[in-house]
This record gives structure tokens, C-alpha cells and sequence, in this order.
């Protein structure tokens, strides 16, 4: 990213059409990883085109790779990644660039973890600042050597080995990333790594992973944790992948649906794998209108189309244990509870801290410019005060490089009184390209600020 895009949003009459958000940032980074260590070709259809899953392909391709795209002559694109063999990865002659993505950069330090070559990392000025010791720590005791910056944080080289040791880790964070990370390295380490995690987190490594022909067992343990497990060294055939639209990005349009009269949006194909749809489950019980239509499987991954309608929402209690389900939609989820009726408190959001920004602070200056009654708690909580009228807005909302603040705020920029404007909005780019022109071709009214 060079320049800053503001952009300002304007209330908008109804939000309706029917569209297909992205594919999956989660699925698409993992997609591309698995097929470049398989062997033969993958072929990937709905790959998410975002900068972050694009500074992946550049790094599969500096390891050795091929990953091209192609037109699906349906206006999309294909992409085929010729893999080199699990073991094959080769080292890259230049630094590894991970640009905003904290998923490219921790999958990737697991995944060459376990190969014997010496990778540098880097990432942008988010990225730089996001702890990695929650990684390196676990991969540390497999055998792989890391040297960088105090703090575990990037830019960092990883001395990675053909022959580490398997470990049994209990995560202390709820992480899909960390867990993805521990189980890649895995893969091309004798013997069985094994992940325990007290609450479930995405586990789409483990369904792609069984797809490509690895051995993997998640057990619950007595204590109600459970134990996911791969067993090194299998072999990788390269397949082919149907990416759903992105549940995340879906979020966006969703919300903006219920927040406006006269609304009616169908989403196609969005993910529903149950890891995932901890924000949708919130929504219906505030009240939503959501209809989850043509539930179907698609590539092992559970799909569905959405019909949201406009709705009157209603604030409630959203308990902790949900977080990991919904982990990157509580900045729409507190725009939607800025319009609703009553109090909303979201619980157990420290991990927020950490993302590409601090997304506590950052969701609570944002509502408080927008004249939103709001609370962050000694505990991590986010408590929203919705009267149940359009908030004021009238405001710039700093972005700290964050996609999900940005489109959050131009969400909540189409129920308000005033405009609400975002200081800087290329970052969308990351997630979601095209974001404005999809939202507009809905009814948004977001232009360049
Ligand atoms: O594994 C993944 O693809 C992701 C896991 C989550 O991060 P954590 O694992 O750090 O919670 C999420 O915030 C991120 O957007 C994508
Ligand atoms: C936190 C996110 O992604 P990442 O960790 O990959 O930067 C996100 O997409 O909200």
C-alpha cells in the first residue's frame, strides 16, 4: 500500500440484489500452501484474489512453486499450482514478504519450519508489530531455530530442519493460526504432532489436509479440549478445490442489509463450516431475518445461500466461548449493535488486541467520533449502548491499516445521521477487492472522501 484512500459513507435507501463476496481468505491461503508442497497440480477455482492470499502465491512461487492464474471465461479465475513434494520446498533467494497477513506469515513460518532451508520474513508496519512468539515458541521445541527482533516479532529468519521432532502442544491461546502453524511443520516430521485446543477454532488445515491425502484424527479429550493429530510424512497428491465466498466478507453486506428498510440481499455460496458462523448465530438471536437456504457440501466445506432482510435488532449478551467462531466479525457485529435496541456486551475479545490492529480501541474510538455510547472493559469486553436510532456518525474513523475497521465504519456510515468517512481505506484490498463497487451496485452510496 503507498497512498491513503479515504472514503465516506452516506445512509442509503434499501441494500438489495444478489451477489457472491469473495472466496475465502482462510481457505485460499491454505490452498495455495498444501498444493505447493503436493505433488502434481492443484487447481483451484473462486481463489480469494485479495493482497493477502496474493503475497502467498508470490511466496509459494520464491519456494519453488508454480502458481499461475488464468481466465475461467466466466469473468473469474483459475489457478493451478504445480507442487514440488512435501520435504522439496526450495530457499528463496529474496526475503518473504507477508504484507498485512498475520495467516500467510505464521502458516508459512510452520510450513518451512519443517524443511532444511533459512527463510527471511517480513510484513508491513501491522504486520511487523503482531507477536510471532506464538508461533516460534512451539516450533522452537520441534527443532526449528528462529533470529529476529526482541518480542518475537518481524521481521524474522527461520532456520528450519528436515528432521524435527514431533511434540504434543497445548495451545495457550485459542489460535487456528497457531495450531495450522504446529500442524504443518508436522507434516513432514517423523512420527505424530499433535495440537490440543480447549476451544475450537477454524479447522479448515484439517479438512484441506485430509483432502490431500494426509492422516489427521481430532479426539475430545476428557476435559473437553480437543486433540487434532497428523501424522508426518505422507503423501500429497495434488487435488482440485471449490473455494466458498468468505463468511467474514459476507458479514459486511449482510449487516448492511438488516440495518436498512426495505432491504432484501441474497448471498450465494457462503461458507458455513460451524467453526465459522458464530457472527450469523449472534445476528438471528438480535433479531435477524436470515434464511440459510440450499445448505449443500462443497469440497468438504459446508455452503449456503443467505437471504437477509432488513430487521429491527435487539441488544444481548454474547458469551465468550463464541469468540473463536466469529473472531473477525465483533467490528460489524458493534456496528450492527450501535443500531439496534438496547445494550449489547461482547465478551472475551482479547485476541482483538492483536489483529491488524488493535481492534478493541480502535471499534471504540471509531463508535465514540460516531456518538455512540460505548465501553471497553477491564476484561477485554465491548459493551454497546443502541437506542435503537440512527447513531450520529458525522465522523473520521482512523483505520490503523485494519480492512474489517474500514468496512465496518462504512457499514455504520449508511444507518446514520451524517456521513461517516474513513481515513484510509486501501486496506480493504487485503480481503475484499472491490468492496466499494459491490456495495454500491447494492444501493451504498461510498465514495472517494
Ligand atoms: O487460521 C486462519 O486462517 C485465521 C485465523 C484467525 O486468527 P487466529 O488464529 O490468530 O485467531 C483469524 O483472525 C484470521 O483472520 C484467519
Ligand atoms: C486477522 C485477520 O487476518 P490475518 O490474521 O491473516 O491478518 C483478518 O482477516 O481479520
Amino acid at each position: 500500500m503507498t497512498h491513503a484512500r479515504p472514503l465516506r459513507s452516506t445512509t442509503t435507501g434499501a441494500i438489495r440484489g444478489s451477489i457472491r463476496v469473495p472466496g475465502d481468505k482462510s481457505i485460499s491461503h491454505r490452498s495455495l500452501m498444501l498444493g505447493a508442497i503436493a505433488v502434481g497440480e492443484t487447481v483451484i477455482h473462486g481463489l480469494l484474489e485479495g493482497e493477502d492470499v496474493l503475497h502467498t502465491a508470490a511466496a509459494m512461487r520464491l519456494l519453488g512453486a508454480e502458481a499461475e492464474r488464468s481466465d475461467d471465461g466466466q469473468g473469474g479465475g483459475v489457478w493451478r499450482v504445480r507442487g514440488v513434494g512435501l520435504g522439496a520446498l526450495q530457499e528463496p533467494a529474496q526475503v518473504l514478504d507477508m504484507g498485512n497477513s498475520g495467516t500467510a506469515a505464521r502458516l508459512l513460518m510452520g510450513l518451512v519450519a519443517g524443511h532444511p532451508i533459512t527463510c527471511v520474513f517480513t510484513g508491513d508496519a501491522s504486520l511487523n508489530k503482531r507477536p510471532m512468539a506464538r508461533v516460534t515458541k512451539p516450533l522452537e521445541e520441534m527443532g526449528a531455530r528462529f533470529v529476529g527482533r526482541s518480542g518475537g516479532r518481524l521481521p524474522l529468519t527461520v532456520v528450519g530442519s528436515g528432521e524435527l521432532v514431533p511434540i504434543t502442544y497445548r495451545l495457550p491461546v485459542a489460535s487456528a493460526q497457531v495450531k495450522s502453524a504446529i500442524l504443518l511443520a508436522g507434516l513432514n516430521t517423523a512420527g505424530a504432532t499433535t495440537v490440543i485446543e480447549a476451544e475450537p477454532t477454524r479447522d479448515h488445515t484439517e479438512l484441506m489436509l485430509r483432502h490431500f491425502g494426509a492422516t489427521v484424527t481430532t479426539e475430545r479429550l476428557e476435559d473437553g479440549a480437543l486433540a487434532v493429530t497428523v501424522t508426518g510424512q505422507p503423501e500429497l497428491t495434488g487435488r482440485t478445490i471449490h473455494v466458498p465466498a468468505d463468511p467474514s466478507s459476507a458479514a459486511f453486506p449482510a449487516v448492511a442489509a438488516l440495518l436498512r428498510p426495505g432491504s432484501e440481499l441474497l448471498l450465494n455460496d457462503v461458507g458455513m463450516n460451524p467453526r465459522r458462523t458464530g457472527l450469523y448465530d449472534t445476528l438471528v438471536e438480535m433479531g435477524a431475518d436470515i434464511a440459510f437456504e440450499n445448505r449443500r457440501d462443497q469440497a468438504g466445506e459446508p455452503v449456503a445461500d443467505l437471504r437477509v432482510r432488513h430487521s429491527a435488532l435487539k441488544g444481548i449478551v454474547v458469551p465468550a466461548d463464541r469468540a473463536p467462531s466469529m473472531i473477525d466479525e465483533y467490528p460489524v457485529l458493534a456496528a450492527a449493535a450501535a443500531c439496534a435496541e438496547g445494550t449489547t456486551v461482547m465478551l472475551g475479545l482479547k485476541e482483538l488486541r492483536v489483529k491488524e490492529s488493535d481492534r478493541l480501541a480502535m471499534v471504540a474510538e471509531g463508535l465514540t467520533r460516531c456518538g455512540v455510547s460505548v465501553e471497553v472493559g477491564a476484561d477485554d469486553s465491548l459493551t454497546v449502548h443502541g437506542t435503537g436510532k440512527p447513531p450520529k456518525g458525522g465522523a473520521t474513523v482512523l483505520t490503523a491499516m485494519d480492512h474489517r475497521i474500514a468496512m465496518s465504519f462504512l457499514v455504520l456510515g449508511m444507518a446514520t445521521e451524517q456521513p461517516v468517512s474513513v481515513d484510509d481505506g486501501a486496506f480493504i484490498d487485503t480481503s475484499f477487492p472491490d468492496f466499494v463497487g459491490l456495495m454500491n451496485g447494492l444501493g451504498a452510496a461510498i465514495v472517494e472522501a
